[in-house]
This record gives structure tokens, sequence and C-alpha cells, in this order.
């Protein structure tokens, strides 16, 4: 390391007086203006992970599903997983350091306490379709080469895409874009190639993101075996009233689909194309969401379906469902009442998910927001290659392994899971909506002077700071029939989320209401109370 040239780089990126960045749910985010500094360290962060690691990591340019205006940073483990949670304080301390020689200074401590060899980091960078992608990627550029790394500049990826080429690339497979699009369009045409069903065309609002043209080139690879039209490509503002984020808090059609036909197969993905949400419109003109748990659900009754027809000599491989507490309640209860599988609930947060997913031989982890994916247990594969010579069932696993991305969720190869599992039935949207109802929920933001009041326990469902705040909102769930209600600081936005759900709309939406005025009055709200 010379220090010399790394103190002129920070020097070249200072932080804004004032502002005080924090590692999120998913990495940093912010107005996009204020972000250079703390890209830049994020550079230097995975370049020092790389060292530490021995192979590449990754590092996304995107705030995902929030407005264009903002931008911010996802970290990738050489797993192709989201930074290991033990490095996050790392990412924080270099991310709020004051000046270049506080940097400097965290480095070196950093270098001390993590037994960083000396040496060049591999990073990949890739980012979204946000105008102030270039400077960043030009920050991280600039922070991973003040370590001595080497930075790869992927380009326009979605997220999911570049978890992926980390991922292959450490396990010395190939990792090139064409090769992503080959190796999840080969796992769908084997899993449908003898299904009968009738083929329906799928809306898909792209959000006006990246999702827009990856998805295309994907649909082109998989030539008329997967009938996609494109709105949102790129004709309106990113996530400007469509996009996946949109559709499942809103409820409402998204900007260029308000005149969907009844019945019509949709899809939103978010402004990084790793969220997935379907829906239709029902025949009173209401918007039916089809979420994340239901892709879950759905996954569960393909793997149950493949599973049936496998025989093995060893045990029947364990199968369980992620959740978190944002997981409607109707579907938890359907997974583990009539699928009868095993279910975990966690804090929010893909990586949080995706630990727990790991427990399992095949792990289905989503969150309601239609983030998530299917996790196979290495033991588990090396089974299946055995028993692929000769069990179809087998063969089918393996193809569903390959279509679904094995380091995070994403919403192109999601696209190709509910496809495959809803032709392999002969099913249409409703006859997976019937599987079970959704209870009504509600979700609210309430505004507050400092959103880290607000603290939790019991994977997010219980509130134990500020005072009193929980004792209000079990008295509120009790005036609700069938009510359930809970309150957290979001990790992405200023915000706390209220998250409520009851019989009825009108019960949920009270609910939300009375629960989001505790916040307000006991956790410092900003403006009206709600
Ligand atoms: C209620 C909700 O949808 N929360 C989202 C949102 O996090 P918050 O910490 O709630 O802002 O963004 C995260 C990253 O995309 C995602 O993992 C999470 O599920
Ligand atoms: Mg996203």
């Amino acid at each position: 390391m010379d220090l010399a040239q790394l103190m002129e780089a920070c020097n070249q990126y200072a932080k804004p007086a004032g502002f005080r960045p924090a590692y999120g749910t998913a990495g940093f985010r912010a107005e996009a203006s204020l972000l250079h500094s703390t890209v830049f360290r994020c550079g230097l962060l995975m370049a020092a992970r790389a060292l530490k690691t021995g192979a590449a990591t990754g590092l996304v340019v995107t705030a995902s599903h929030n407005p264009v205006t903002d931008n911010g940073v996802k970290l990738v483990e050489p797993t192709g997983y989201m930074l290991d949670q033990s490095w996050e304080a790392w990412a924080d301390k270099l991310a709020d350091a004051e000046d270049a020689e506080a940097l400097c200074a965290i480095i070196r401590d950093l270098y001390q306490k993590e037994d960083i060899p000396y040496g060049s980091g591999v990073v990949m960078l890739a980012h979204d379709t946000r105008p102030s992608a270039e400077e960043l990627i030009k920050a991280a550029g600039s922070g991973v080469k003040a370590l001595g790394g080497l930075p790869i500049v992927c380009g326009l990826l979605t997220t999911p895409q570049l978890h992926w080429m980390v991922r292959h690339c450490n396990n010395s497979l190939k990792h090139t874009e064409s090769c992503y699009y080959e190796e999840i369009a080969t796992g769908f045409s084997h899993l449908v190639h003898s299904c009968k069903a009738k083929r329906q065309v799928l809306t898909v609002d792209c959000a006006n993101g990246v999702g827009a043209e990856k998805l295309k080139a994907l649909a082109e690879r998989l030539s008329g075996k997967l009938d996609v039209t494109l709105r949102s490509t790129g004709e309106g503002g990113l996530n400007d009233g469509c996009g996946a984020d949109y559709v499942q808090k809103e409820r409402r059609f998204p900007a260029g689909m308000e005149d969907c036909q009844n019945g019509a197969r949709c899809a939103s993905l978010d402004g990084d194309a790793d969220r997935l949400v379907y829906f239709q419109r029902l025949p009173g003109g209401q918007l039916q969401l089809l979420d994340g748990d239901r892709i879950a659900v759905l996954a569960a009754l393909l793997i149950r379906d493949i599973l049936d027809r496998l025989s093995h000599d060893a045990a029947s491989p364990s199968v369980g469902i992620v959740q978190t507490a944002y997981a409607n309640g109707a579907s938890s209860q359907y997974i583990r009442e009539q699928l009868r599988l095993e279910t975990a609930v966690t804090a929010t947060g893909v990586k949080h998910l995706h630990a727990a997913a790991e427990r399992f031989d095949i792990g289905i982890y989503f969150e309601a927001n239609g983030h998530g994916t299917v996790l196979f247990r290495p033991a588990l594969i090396e089974r299946l290659h055995k028993l692929g010579d000769s069990q179809e069932a087998a063969k089918d696993l393996l193809a569903l392994l390959g279509m679904v991305n094995q380091a995070v969720g994403d919403a192109l190869s999601g696209i190709l899971l509910v496809e495959a599992a809803l032709r392999r039935r002969q099913w249409g949207l409703n006859d997976w909506a019937q599987l079970y109802t959704d209870l009504p929920s509600r979700q609210l933001k309430v505004k507050v002077k400092d959103r880290s009041v607000v603290t939790t326990a019991d994977a997010e469902t219980r509130a134990v700071t500020p005072e009193g705040l929980q004792s209000r909102i079990n008295e509120s769930v009790r005036g609700a029939p069938s009510g359930r209600a809970f309150v957290r600081p979001s990790g992405t936005e200023d915000v706390v989320r209220v998250y409520a759900e009851a019989q009825t709309q009108q019960a949920a939406d009270k609910l939300a209401q009375q629960v989001a005025r505790h916040v307000h009055e006991l956790a410092a709200g900003i403006g009206a109370a709600p």
C-alpha cells in the first residue's frame, strides 16, 4: 500500500460536511450528489475484502427501487452473496471517516486487525441506468486502485447479474453476461420442454430500468419459448409510478399498464431487477397482487412435484421457506398447514433470509416485495449429479439449480421460475391465486426526527424502544380482528415503516393508522400526525 498515493486519492473524494452515511439493509443509499466519497471508500473496502478472501469481490452502483435522483452501492462477497455482516462495521467506519487522515488511519487499522495480505485485489464493478452512475463508478474504480487493486468494469448490468458473475468467476466458471443468459435459459428450456400448456404472453413493467434491456436479451436467447411484452422500458422516469415496489406497496397498476385486460398475465421488476411481483386485473377492476410470498409457495410446489419423482437411498432432502415479518399471515399459515414445510422468520434484508435458507437442503427465501431465490446445499448438488445419469427428476432439479440464481434474488431468473412452475402444472394466474387468500394489509411510512430511536427484537416483530410503543401497538392490535402489526426503522429510507394486517381492509387501514400515530407521538414524528 502506497500511503502517499492513498492519501492523495482520499483527498480527491472529500466527504460532504455533515453527511453521515450508514450501511443499511442493502448497502449505502442517499441523494446521488452526496455519494462520491462513500462509493470511493467502498472501492477501498472491497479491494481489501478481495485481498482478505483471496478472491474477486463486486460492487454495484444502484439505488434499486428508489427515485432516480438517489443512488447507492451494493457490495458483493466472493460467493456472490452480500457483504459479510462481520465487515459492515468496517464499511460504516470508512464511509463515515471525516477526512483523508482519519480514513487512512482506519485503513491501517483494517489491515492490521483483519490481517490483510499485501497484493492486488480484483473488484468487479457494475451499475444500473441512473445518470449519476458514470461518475460514481469512476469513484469506485479510484478507490480500488488507491489500494493497488484491479477494478474490472462490467458496465450496465442488473444487480443479480453482477452477483452471479462474481460467484461464477470465483468458481472458475464462464462468467460473461451471455453465459448468464445461456445458463438460466438452458435450465428453463429443460424444465418446460415437454410441457403441453398453452403459452401465455407475459407483459412486464420494467420500471424504466436496466431490466428492460436485459430481459429483452434473455427473451431473445429463449427464441419463442418465453413470450414477453415489455413496458416502461425507459420512456418514463425510473421507478416513477411503476416498478415492483410501487405495485406491491401501493397496490396500483403501474404507469403504462393502467389499461391491462382482465386476467392478462402481468409482472413488475424494480429498478435494478432484483425484485419481481406478478399481478392481474380482476373482473371487478381491482389489482390482484401475486407477491414474493406467493412466488415462494409456487416454487415449493414445483420442487415438491419434482421431489415426488426422485427415488433415492438417503433421507429425502429437507425443504424450507424463509420469510420476514412482512409475509402475509395467510401465506405463512398455508406453508405450515397445507404444504407442511418448515418455516423460518428473519429480520428484513436478504442477507438475513439468505443465511437462514442455507440451513435447508433446498432453501426457498422470499421477501413479500418479491426479492428472493431458491438455494441448493452443495452436498445435495453432489448427490444430484450422481443420480442425474439415471433419473429424470434429478436432471430436473439440476436444471432448476442452473435456472435460479444461487447468489441472490433475481427478477429475470424469477420470471423463468414462475413461468416454468405454472407451465408444468398447466396453471393460469387464477389457479395460483386460489391457493390461499391474502389477509388485507396496509403499509405506511412515518417521518421522524431520528429513526434510530426505534429499535426492535424478535425478528423485528417487537418494538423495544421508544418505551411504551409496543404496549400501545398491542392495545391497537387487540382491537382489530385477526390483527397483527409491527414497526421498524427502514434501512434504505429516512422513515419508520408501519405494517398492519387484519380481517378486513378497513380494519387493516385503521390499525396501520393508529400504529403510525403511536410512532409519530412517541418517536418525535415530523409534520402533521398521520
Ligand atoms: C418493507 C420492505 O419492502 N423493505 C425493503 C427495503 O428495506 P427497508 O430497510 O425496509 O427500507 O429495501 C431492502 C433492499 O431492497 C429490502 O430488502 C427490504 O425488504
Ligand atoms: Mg432492487
